[in-house]
Protein backbone atom coordinates (compact mmCIF):
# COMPACT_ATOMS: atom_id res chain seq x y z
CA UNK A 1 0.00 0.00 0.00
CA UNK A 2 1.77 3.33 -1.14
CA UNK A 3 2.10 6.07 1.45
CA UNK A 4 0.23 9.58 -0.19
CA UNK A 5 0.12 12.72 0.93
CA UNK A 6 -2.26 15.75 -0.53
CA UNK A 7 -2.84 19.40 0.22
CA UNK A 8 -6.27 19.45 1.84
CA UNK A 9 -6.62 22.67 2.96
CA UNK A 10 -7.55 25.58 -0.01
CA UNK A 11 -5.13 26.66 -3.04
CA UNK A 12 -2.55 28.64 -1.62
CA UNK A 13 -1.22 31.69 -0.68
CA UNK A 14 -3.76 31.07 2.09
CA UNK A 15 -2.89 31.85 6.59
CA UNK A 16 -2.09 28.21 6.81
CA UNK A 17 -2.27 25.10 4.40
CA UNK A 18 -2.38 21.71 5.68
CA UNK A 19 -1.19 18.72 3.77
CA UNK A 20 -1.86 15.06 4.83
CA UNK A 21 0.22 12.02 4.83
CA UNK A 22 -1.53 9.20 4.95
CA UNK A 23 -0.27 4.96 4.78
CA UNK A 24 2.49 2.90 6.38
CA UNK A 25 5.43 5.36 5.70
CA UNK A 26 3.58 8.39 7.32
CA UNK A 27 5.33 7.55 10.53
CA UNK A 28 8.78 7.78 9.12
CA UNK A 29 7.94 10.46 6.35
CA UNK A 30 7.07 13.04 9.94
CA UNK A 31 10.08 11.61 11.91
CA UNK A 32 12.27 12.19 8.90
CA UNK A 33 10.79 15.98 7.77
CA UNK A 34 10.69 17.03 11.60
CA UNK A 35 13.44 15.55 13.13
CA UNK A 36 11.54 13.18 15.25
CA UNK A 37 8.08 11.79 15.79
CA UNK A 38 5.79 14.19 18.57
CA UNK A 39 3.96 12.49 20.97
CA UNK A 40 0.48 11.36 19.31
CA UNK A 41 -2.35 13.84 18.62
CA UNK A 42 -0.74 16.43 20.20
CA UNK A 43 -0.13 20.01 18.07
CA UNK A 44 3.36 20.07 18.22
CA UNK A 45 5.86 22.80 17.03
CA UNK A 46 8.90 21.36 14.89
CA UNK A 47 11.07 23.06 12.30
CA UNK A 48 10.31 20.78 8.91
CA UNK A 49 13.87 19.78 7.07
CA UNK A 50 14.70 18.62 4.12
CA UNK A 51 17.17 15.18 4.35
CA UNK A 52 20.51 17.39 3.38
CA UNK A 53 19.08 19.91 6.97
CA UNK A 54 17.98 22.76 4.95
CA UNK A 55 15.36 23.82 6.42
CA UNK A 56 11.82 24.08 4.80
CA UNK A 57 9.28 26.00 7.19
CA UNK A 58 8.42 26.22 10.58
CA UNK A 59 4.82 24.08 11.41
CA UNK A 60 2.81 22.58 13.39
CA UNK A 61 2.75 18.82 13.23
CA UNK A 62 0.06 16.39 14.46
CA UNK A 63 0.74 12.85 14.51
CA UNK A 64 -2.59 10.50 14.08
CA UNK A 65 -1.42 6.47 14.67
CA UNK A 66 -3.95 4.17 12.97
CA UNK A 67 -6.53 2.81 12.85
CA UNK A 68 -8.45 5.32 14.75
CA UNK A 69 -7.81 8.27 12.14
CA UNK A 70 -10.06 9.34 9.26
CA UNK A 71 -8.55 7.19 6.66
CA UNK A 72 -8.25 3.93 9.02
CA UNK A 73 -3.80 4.52 8.66
CA UNK A 74 -1.40 6.35 10.17
CA UNK A 75 -1.66 10.02 9.18
CA UNK A 76 0.80 12.88 9.67
CA UNK A 77 -1.05 16.14 9.30
CA UNK A 78 1.74 19.38 8.63
CA UNK A 79 0.09 22.57 9.54
CA UNK A 80 2.47 24.88 6.99
CA UNK A 81 2.72 28.50 6.42
CA UNK A 82 0.37 29.09 3.36
CA UNK A 83 2.54 30.20 0.81
CA UNK A 84 2.88 28.62 -2.60
CA UNK A 85 6.86 28.05 -2.64
CA UNK A 86 6.37 26.47 1.13
CA UNK A 87 3.75 23.90 -0.26
CA UNK A 88 5.68 23.12 -3.40
CA UNK A 89 8.60 23.10 -1.21
CA UNK A 90 7.09 20.82 1.43
CA UNK A 91 5.52 18.47 -1.45
CA UNK A 92 8.80 17.77 -3.37
CA UNK A 93 10.47 16.81 -0.14
CA UNK A 94 7.55 13.94 0.53
CA UNK A 95 7.87 13.17 -3.04
CA UNK A 96 11.56 12.56 -3.17
CA UNK A 97 11.23 10.00 -0.15
CA UNK A 98 10.56 6.54 -1.08
CA UNK A 99 6.99 4.89 -0.76
CA UNK A 100 5.42 8.59 -0.42
CA UNK A 101 3.72 9.69 -4.04
CA UNK A 102 0.60 12.28 -4.53
CA UNK A 103 -2.83 11.21 -3.83
CA UNK A 104 -6.08 10.89 -6.26
CA UNK A 105 -9.07 12.87 -6.29
CA UNK A 106 -10.78 11.15 -2.81
CA UNK A 107 -8.00 8.77 -2.54
CA UNK A 108 -8.25 9.95 1.51
CA UNK A 109 -12.20 9.22 1.59
CA UNK A 110 -11.94 6.41 -0.23
CA UNK A 111 -9.18 4.49 1.88
CA UNK A 112 -11.56 5.61 4.44
CA UNK A 113 -14.30 3.50 3.35
CA UNK A 114 -12.17 0.67 2.19
CA UNK A 115 -10.88 0.60 5.69
CA UNK A 116 -14.80 0.55 7.44
CA UNK A 117 -13.99 4.38 8.59
CA UNK A 118 -17.19 5.32 6.80
CA UNK A 119 -19.98 3.38 3.89
CA UNK A 120 -21.01 4.50 0.64
CA UNK A 121 -23.95 6.67 1.94
CA UNK A 122 -21.74 8.62 4.94
CA UNK A 123 -18.92 9.25 1.64
CA UNK A 124 -21.53 10.40 -0.71
CA UNK A 125 -23.38 13.23 2.13
CA UNK A 126 -19.21 14.21 2.74
CA UNK A 127 -19.06 14.85 -1.50
CA UNK A 128 -22.63 16.78 -0.59
CA UNK A 129 -21.45 18.86 2.07
CA UNK A 130 -18.52 20.00 0.19
CA UNK A 131 -20.53 21.02 -2.71
CA UNK A 132 -23.04 22.66 -0.44
CA UNK A 133 -23.91 26.42 -1.15
CA UNK A 134 -26.18 26.81 0.98
CA UNK A 135 -27.78 26.28 4.63
CA UNK A 136 -30.34 23.46 3.55
CA UNK A 137 -27.32 21.71 1.41
CA UNK A 138 -25.46 22.00 4.39
CA UNK A 139 -27.37 20.67 6.79
CA UNK A 140 -29.06 17.56 4.52
CA UNK A 141 -25.70 16.65 3.33
CA UNK A 142 -24.62 16.90 7.25
CA UNK A 143 -27.31 14.15 8.41
CA UNK A 144 -25.98 11.63 5.73
CA UNK A 145 -22.24 12.18 6.07
CA UNK A 146 -23.06 11.50 9.88
CA UNK A 147 -24.69 8.26 8.81
CA UNK A 148 -28.55 9.29 9.11
CA UNK A 149 -29.32 7.40 5.95
CA UNK A 150 -27.14 4.19 7.13
CA UNK A 151 -29.03 4.40 9.74
CA UNK A 152 -32.25 3.82 8.32
CA UNK A 153 -31.15 1.21 5.56
CA UNK A 154 -29.21 -1.07 8.70
CA UNK A 155 -32.83 -0.70 10.67
CA UNK A 156 -34.67 -1.68 7.55
CA UNK A 157 -32.02 -4.57 6.70
CA UNK A 158 -32.63 -6.08 9.94
CA UNK A 159 -36.25 -6.15 9.67
CA UNK A 160 -35.49 -8.32 6.70
CA UNK A 161 -33.19 -10.35 8.23
CA UNK A 162 -36.22 -11.80 10.60
CA UNK A 163 -38.43 -11.84 7.79
CA UNK A 164 -36.02 -14.47 5.57
CA UNK A 165 -35.03 -16.11 9.20
CA UNK A 166 -39.38 -16.76 9.52
CA UNK A 167 -39.00 -18.08 5.35
CA UNK A 168 -36.11 -20.23 6.11
CA UNK A 169 -38.04 -21.68 9.13
CA UNK A 170 -40.97 -22.97 6.72
CA UNK A 171 -38.34 -24.13 4.21
CA UNK A 172 -36.88 -25.98 6.93
CA UNK A 173 -39.87 -27.43 8.53
CA UNK A 174 -41.84 -28.40 5.09
CA UNK A 175 -41.33 -31.50 2.80
CA UNK A 176 -40.60 -31.80 -0.27
CA UNK A 177 -44.07 -31.39 -1.80
CA UNK A 178 -45.74 -29.29 0.94
CA UNK A 179 -43.22 -26.69 1.97
CA UNK A 180 -46.03 -25.03 4.40
CA UNK A 181 -47.24 -21.73 4.61
CA UNK A 182 -46.26 -18.32 5.16
CA UNK A 183 -46.54 -16.91 8.97
CA UNK A 184 -50.08 -14.12 8.52
CA UNK A 185 -47.37 -11.39 10.47
CA UNK A 186 -44.99 -12.53 7.62
CA UNK A 187 -47.43 -10.81 4.56
CA UNK A 188 -47.98 -8.03 7.06
CA UNK A 189 -44.23 -7.23 7.94
CA UNK A 190 -43.75 -7.23 4.42
CA UNK A 191 -45.82 -4.71 2.98
CA UNK A 192 -45.62 -2.72 6.35
CA UNK A 193 -41.96 -2.17 5.01
CA UNK A 194 -42.59 -1.84 1.52
CA UNK A 195 -45.17 1.24 2.89
CA UNK A 196 -42.42 2.60 4.69
CA UNK A 197 -39.34 2.22 1.95
CA UNK A 198 -42.38 4.39 -0.43
CA UNK A 199 -43.30 7.05 1.88
CA UNK A 200 -39.35 7.62 1.76
CA UNK A 201 -39.31 7.76 -2.13
CA UNK A 202 -41.77 9.81 -2.04
CA UNK A 203 -39.77 12.55 -0.46
CA UNK A 204 -38.77 15.26 -2.57
CA UNK A 205 -35.21 13.66 -4.24
CA UNK A 206 -32.26 15.67 -2.82
CA UNK A 207 -30.92 16.25 -5.98
CA UNK A 208 -33.45 19.26 -5.59
CA UNK A 209 -31.09 20.96 -3.41
CA UNK A 210 -28.92 20.91 -5.53
CA UNK A 211 -30.87 22.30 -8.52
CA UNK A 212 -32.66 24.69 -6.49
CA UNK A 213 -36.60 25.61 -7.53
CA UNK A 214 -36.62 27.33 -10.85
CA UNK A 215 -38.99 30.08 -10.33
CA UNK A 216 -40.47 31.74 -13.73
CA UNK A 217 -41.41 34.95 -14.46
CA UNK A 218 -44.32 34.43 -17.21
CA UNK A 219 -46.34 37.06 -18.96
CA UNK A 220 -46.84 38.89 -21.77
CA UNK A 221 -44.75 41.64 -23.62
CA UNK A 222 -44.40 44.32 -21.44
CA UNK A 223 -45.75 43.70 -18.87
CA UNK A 224 -42.95 44.20 -16.19
CA UNK A 225 -41.08 40.85 -16.20
CA UNK A 226 -37.47 41.67 -16.03
CA UNK A 227 -38.21 44.96 -14.46
CA UNK A 228 -39.58 42.39 -11.76
CA UNK A 229 -36.36 40.10 -12.35
CA UNK A 230 -33.73 42.93 -11.80
CA UNK A 231 -35.97 44.17 -8.61
CA UNK A 232 -36.16 40.49 -6.93
CA UNK A 233 -32.44 39.99 -7.38
CA UNK A 234 -31.25 43.91 -6.75
CA UNK A 235 -29.05 43.99 -10.48
CA UNK A 236 -29.41 44.90 -13.73
CA UNK A 237 -29.17 42.05 -15.63
CA UNK A 238 -32.24 42.06 -17.63
CA UNK A 239 -32.34 44.38 -20.35
CA UNK A 240 -35.90 46.57 -19.85
CA UNK A 241 -37.00 48.64 -22.39
CA UNK A 242 -40.37 50.20 -23.38
CA UNK A 243 -40.48 47.96 -26.31
CA UNK A 244 -42.24 44.95 -26.08
CA UNK A 245 -40.10 41.91 -27.38
CA UNK A 246 -37.10 42.98 -25.56
CA UNK A 247 -36.09 39.43 -23.71
CA UNK A 248 -34.90 36.76 -26.02
CA UNK A 249 -33.03 34.66 -24.46
CA UNK A 250 -34.40 32.97 -20.97
CA UNK A 251 -32.28 34.46 -18.82
CA UNK A 252 -31.59 32.44 -15.19
CA UNK A 253 -30.05 33.44 -12.36
CA UNK A 254 -29.21 30.77 -8.87
CA UNK A 255 -30.03 32.95 -5.29
CA UNK A 256 -30.47 31.82 -2.07
CA UNK A 257 -32.60 33.25 0.15
CA UNK A 258 -33.03 32.18 3.78
CA UNK A 259 -30.89 30.04 2.97
CA UNK A 260 -33.33 28.24 0.09
CA UNK A 261 -31.72 27.86 -3.01
CA UNK A 262 -34.15 29.22 -6.08
CA UNK A 263 -33.14 29.85 -9.85
CA UNK A 264 -35.07 32.86 -11.08
CA UNK A 265 -35.83 32.80 -14.73
CA UNK A 266 -36.55 36.11 -16.72
CA UNK A 267 -38.52 34.74 -20.30
CA UNK A 268 -39.71 36.01 -23.30
CA UNK A 269 -43.26 38.01 -23.62
CA UNK A 270 -45.42 35.15 -24.80
CA UNK A 271 -48.24 36.69 -27.69
CA UNK A 272 -50.21 34.92 -29.92
CA UNK A 273 -48.49 36.71 -33.25
CA UNK A 274 -45.51 38.02 -34.23
CA UNK A 275 -43.71 38.34 -37.45
CA UNK A 276 -40.13 38.77 -36.00
CA UNK A 277 -38.47 34.69 -35.92
CA UNK A 278 -36.50 35.36 -33.66
CA UNK A 279 -39.10 36.31 -30.93
CA UNK A 280 -40.87 33.51 -31.40
CA UNK A 281 -37.71 31.03 -31.06
CA UNK A 282 -37.89 33.02 -27.75
CA UNK A 283 -41.67 32.21 -26.72
CA UNK A 284 -41.15 28.67 -27.65
CA UNK A 285 -38.26 29.06 -25.10
CA UNK A 286 -40.23 30.37 -22.51
CA UNK A 287 -42.85 28.10 -23.13
CA UNK A 288 -40.61 25.33 -22.64
CA UNK A 289 -39.73 26.79 -19.59
CA UNK A 290 -43.25 27.50 -18.24
CA UNK A 291 -43.06 23.27 -18.46
CA UNK A 292 -40.09 22.71 -16.27
CA UNK A 293 -41.50 25.44 -13.59
CA UNK A 294 -41.56 24.86 -9.75
CA UNK A 295 -43.23 28.59 -9.47
CA UNK A 296 -44.71 30.75 -12.22
CA UNK A 297 -44.96 34.51 -11.22
CA UNK A 298 -47.96 35.08 -13.93
CA UNK A 299 -47.86 38.92 -14.89
CA UNK A 300 -50.66 38.78 -17.61
CA UNK A 301 -54.16 39.25 -17.54
CA UNK A 302 -55.96 36.69 -14.68
CA UNK A 303 -56.57 34.03 -15.11
CA UNK A 304 -54.72 33.14 -18.79
CA UNK A 305 -51.20 32.42 -17.48
CA UNK A 306 -49.59 28.35 -17.38
CA UNK A 307 -51.52 26.17 -14.59
CA UNK A 308 -51.39 26.35 -11.43
CA UNK A 309 -49.45 30.11 -11.83
CA UNK A 310 -49.59 32.90 -9.00
CA UNK A 311 -50.68 35.68 -10.40
CA UNK A 312 -49.09 38.85 -9.67
CA UNK A 313 -50.27 42.70 -10.25
CA UNK A 314 -47.11 44.61 -11.79
CA UNK A 315 -46.62 48.41 -12.00
CA UNK A 316 -49.03 49.02 -9.22
CA UNK A 317 -47.18 52.49 -8.94
CA UNK A 318 -48.79 53.23 -12.07
CA UNK A 319 -52.24 50.94 -12.07
CA UNK A 320 -54.84 50.13 -9.86
CA UNK A 321 -54.46 46.37 -8.73
CA UNK A 322 -57.95 44.37 -10.02
CA UNK A 323 -56.97 40.95 -9.47
CA UNK A 324 -58.71 38.60 -6.96
CA UNK A 325 -56.77 36.37 -4.37
CA UNK A 326 -53.93 34.57 -4.38
CA UNK A 327 -52.09 37.31 -5.74
CA UNK A 328 -49.31 39.23 -4.98
CA UNK A 329 -49.03 43.25 -5.87
CA UNK A 330 -45.84 44.46 -6.84
CA UNK A 331 -43.80 47.59 -8.44
CA UNK A 332 -39.82 47.09 -10.00
CA UNK A 333 -40.05 50.96 -9.55
CA UNK A 334 -40.75 51.32 -6.09
CA UNK A 335 -40.15 48.02 -4.66
CA UNK A 336 -43.31 47.86 -3.17
CA UNK A 337 -44.48 44.16 -2.20
CA UNK A 338 -41.15 42.86 -3.24
CA UNK A 339 -40.38 41.63 0.15
CA UNK A 340 -43.85 40.34 0.57
CA UNK A 341 -43.64 38.18 -2.59
CA UNK A 342 -40.27 36.82 -1.92
CA UNK A 343 -41.35 35.26 1.28
CA UNK A 344 -44.11 33.96 -1.22
CA UNK A 345 -41.72 32.59 -2.98
CA UNK A 346 -39.58 30.97 -0.14
CA UNK A 347 -42.42 29.61 1.14
CA UNK A 348 -43.72 28.04 -1.57
CA UNK A 349 -40.32 27.07 -2.63
CA UNK A 350 -39.50 25.00 0.96
CA UNK A 351 -42.63 22.92 -0.21
CA UNK A 352 -41.06 21.31 -3.29
CA UNK A 353 -37.82 20.92 -1.31
CA UNK A 354 -36.72 18.00 1.14
CA UNK A 355 -37.64 19.16 4.65
CA UNK A 356 -34.71 20.86 6.18
CA UNK A 357 -32.86 18.01 8.66
CA UNK A 358 -34.70 15.20 7.14
CA UNK A 359 -32.72 13.05 4.89
CA UNK A 360 -33.44 12.97 1.27
CA UNK A 361 -32.68 10.47 -1.39
CA UNK A 362 -30.44 10.96 -4.62
CA UNK A 363 -30.91 9.28 -7.95
CA UNK A 364 -28.57 6.07 -7.12
CA UNK A 365 -30.12 5.52 -3.80
CA UNK A 366 -33.47 6.09 -5.12
CA UNK A 367 -33.22 3.20 -8.41
CA UNK A 368 -31.58 0.93 -5.63
CA UNK A 369 -34.53 1.26 -3.38
CA UNK A 370 -37.24 1.36 -6.13
CA UNK A 371 -36.02 -2.20 -6.80
CA UNK A 372 -36.06 -3.28 -3.20
CA UNK A 373 -40.00 -2.05 -2.87
CA UNK A 374 -40.57 -4.27 -6.21
CA UNK A 375 -39.17 -7.18 -4.83
CA UNK A 376 -41.37 -6.76 -1.73
CA UNK A 377 -44.45 -5.48 -3.10
CA UNK A 378 -44.62 -8.82 -5.13
CA UNK A 379 -42.96 -11.20 -2.89
CA UNK A 380 -45.18 -12.44 -0.89
CA UNK A 381 -47.40 -13.52 -3.70
CA UNK A 382 -45.45 -16.30 -4.16
CA UNK A 383 -44.19 -19.64 -2.52
CA UNK A 384 -41.33 -19.44 -0.03
CA UNK A 385 -38.56 -20.28 -2.14
CA UNK A 386 -39.29 -17.55 -4.25
CA UNK A 387 -39.71 -14.97 -1.35
CA UNK A 388 -36.55 -16.18 0.20
CA UNK A 389 -34.72 -15.29 -2.79
CA UNK A 390 -37.09 -11.60 -3.33
CA UNK A 391 -35.89 -11.32 0.09
CA UNK A 392 -32.33 -11.84 -0.88
CA UNK A 393 -32.16 -9.18 -3.54
CA UNK A 394 -33.39 -6.69 -0.75
CA UNK A 395 -31.11 -7.27 1.57
CA UNK A 396 -28.65 -6.78 -1.42
CA UNK A 397 -29.85 -3.56 -2.61
CA UNK A 398 -29.68 -2.24 0.85
CA UNK A 399 -25.97 -2.71 0.67
CA UNK A 400 -25.61 -1.50 -2.47
CA UNK A 401 -26.74 2.00 -0.10
CA UNK A 402 -24.40 1.36 2.36
CA UNK A 403 -21.89 0.07 -0.44
CA UNK A 404 -21.26 -3.51 1.33
CA UNK A 405 -21.86 -4.11 -2.08
CA UNK A 406 -20.19 -2.07 -4.41
CA UNK A 407 -18.55 -2.40 -8.18
CA UNK A 408 -15.56 -0.60 -9.02
CA UNK A 409 -16.86 1.54 -11.39
CA UNK A 410 -19.49 3.06 -8.81
CA UNK A 411 -16.47 3.66 -6.50
CA UNK A 412 -14.23 5.63 -9.01
CA UNK A 413 -17.59 7.85 -9.98
CA UNK A 414 -18.20 8.82 -6.41
CA UNK A 415 -14.86 9.60 -5.01
CA UNK A 416 -13.69 11.32 -8.80
CA UNK A 417 -16.34 13.94 -7.68
CA UNK A 418 -13.76 14.84 -4.40
CA UNK A 419 -11.22 17.41 -5.07
CA UNK A 420 -7.24 16.48 -4.35
CA UNK A 421 -6.35 15.95 -0.66
CA UNK A 422 -9.86 14.89 0.51
N1 LIG B 1 -44.09 52.53 -13.62
C1 LIG B 1 -43.59 51.32 -13.74
N2 LIG B 1 -43.10 50.93 -14.90
C2 LIG B 1 -42.61 49.68 -15.00
C3 LIG B 1 -42.60 48.80 -13.89
N3 LIG B 1 -42.04 47.65 -14.30
C4 LIG B 1 -41.71 47.80 -15.60
N4 LIG B 1 -42.05 49.03 -16.04
C5 LIG B 1 -41.84 49.55 -17.37
O1 LIG B 1 -42.50 48.72 -18.30
C6 LIG B 1 -41.77 48.61 -19.51
C7 LIG B 1 -41.50 47.15 -19.85
O2 LIG B 1 -40.71 46.60 -18.82
P1 LIG B 1 -39.90 45.25 -19.03
O3 LIG B 1 -39.36 44.90 -17.70
O4 LIG B 1 -38.97 45.37 -20.14
O5 LIG B 1 -41.08 44.28 -19.41
P2 LIG B 1 -40.97 42.79 -19.94
O6 LIG B 1 -42.18 42.08 -19.49
O7 LIG B 1 -39.69 42.19 -19.55
O8 LIG B 1 -41.01 43.00 -21.49
P3 LIG B 1 -40.54 42.00 -22.66
O9 LIG B 1 -39.20 41.47 -22.32
O10 LIG B 1 -40.49 42.87 -23.85
O11 LIG B 1 -41.56 40.95 -22.76
C8 LIG B 1 -40.49 49.38 -19.31
O12 LIG B 1 -40.62 50.65 -19.88
C9 LIG B 1 -40.39 49.50 -17.79
O13 LIG B 1 -39.70 50.65 -17.35
C10 LIG B 1 -43.14 49.26 -12.67
O14 LIG B 1 -43.20 48.57 -11.65
N5 LIG B 1 -43.64 50.53 -12.63
K1 LIG C 1 -39.97 45.38 -22.79
MG1 LIG D 1 -38.21 41.32 -20.62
Amino acid sequence: MDTIFALSSGAPPAGIAVVRISGPEASAALAGLAGRLPAPRHATAATLRRSDGSELDRALVIWLPGPGTATGEDVAELHLHGGRAVVAAVENALAAIPGLRHAEPGEFTRRAFANGRIDLSEAEGLADLLAAETEQQRRAALAVAGGALSRQVDRWRERVLALSAAVEAVLDFGDEDDVGELPGDFVHGVSALADEIAAWLARPPAERLRDGVRVVLAGPPNAGKSSLFNALLETDAAIVTDIPGTTRDTLERPVAVDGTPLVLVDTAGVRAKTSDPIEAMGIARAEAEFAQADIVLWLGPEGEGPAGAFEIDAKIDTQAGRKSAPFAAVSASTGEGIARLWAYIVREARAVLPVPGEVALNRRQREVLEVAIDELRDGFLSDPLIVAERLRIVRHQFDRITGRASTEDMLDALFGRFCIGK
